[in-house]
């Protein structure tokens, strides 16, 4: 469904990918991992189409994502990013359906889609109402979670939409999305710091260094046969807070 083969990507002197590969199977969900600065936004960013490597395909449902391309392509992707990314001067339910007021489909259907969106990610009407900044951190991660999932997309793009949550907030929205993903069958890549929340929601982890992915696989596989020194040390720096008790 996403096929990335051997992109880069530097930025003057900085290399954000060096040559990078990775296959994400329909209906899978891959977290990207890894320190910061490694990469990560920019491979996902890459896939969406909104940065242009500088070698290498991104592919997409077999297709190759071109300059000519790129616009329709993204039709088929939705994006979130930390803190929903809101158009500010809009109304929640406006930012929700800007694209399909934009593709013309009928009201009816938006309204629709709509309360069906709301309901799984458990947002009511009032707060849909209200401008982005009327809103708590999560309710607008779950608005831009809405915009992204309201053309019913196949692939979704995270790039750390939990991030900066108080820690009960997070837990409820790592457990809707887990759901979401599994209910809607989409294949998703995330980005995320936390590799309790990357083992949680995704069956495979990618962890990255300096712009190349080192190993993938479930954590269990990171764990048991490292690819290298770094892939032990990168779990084991991850603190919980239990062993302090
Ligand atoms: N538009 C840009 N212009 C210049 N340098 C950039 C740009 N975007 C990213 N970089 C650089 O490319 C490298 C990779 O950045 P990227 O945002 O992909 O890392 P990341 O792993 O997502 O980091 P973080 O976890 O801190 O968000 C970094 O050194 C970053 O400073």
């Amino acid at each position: 469904m996403i096929d990335v083969q051997a992109v880069s990507k530097r930025y003057g002197q900085t290399v954000a990918l060096d040559p990078t590969s990775i296959a994400c199977e329909a209906g899978s969900t891959t977290a990207l991992i890894g320190p910061s600065g490694c990469g990560k936004s920019t491979l996902l960013r890459v896939v969406a189409g909104l940065v242009i490597p500088d070698s290498g395909t991104v592919s997409l449902a077999g297709e190759t994502l071109t300059a000519q391309n790129s616009e329709r392509l993204r039709q088929n992707l939705g994006y979130v990013i930390q803190d929903g990314g809101l158009f500010p001067h809009l109304s929640a339910r406006d930012n929700v359906t800007l694209l399909a007021r934009y593709l013309k489909q009928s009201p009816v259907a938006i309204d629709r889609r709509v309360t069906e969106l709301g309901e799984l990610v458990q947002i009511p009407a009032t707060a849909l109402a209200r401008f982005p900044r009327q809103l708590s951190g999560g309710q607008r991660q779950r608005v831009g979670l809405m915009r992204a999932l309201m053309n019913d997309p196949p692939i979704v793009l995270l790039d750390e939409p939990l991030g900066a949550l108080d820690p009960i907030t997070r837990s409820e929205l790592q457990t809707q999305l887990k759901a979401i993903f599994a209910g809607l069958g989409k294949t998703v890549i995330l980005v995320t710091h936390d590799m309790g929340e990357a083992a949680y929601l995704a069956g495979r982890i990618a962890l990255m260094r300096d712009g190349r992915i080192v190993q993938r696989g479930s954590l269990q596989a990171l764990l048991d046969e490292p690819a290298e020194a770094y892939v032990g040390d990168f779990i084991r720096a991850q603190r919980s807070p239990l062993p302090s008790l």
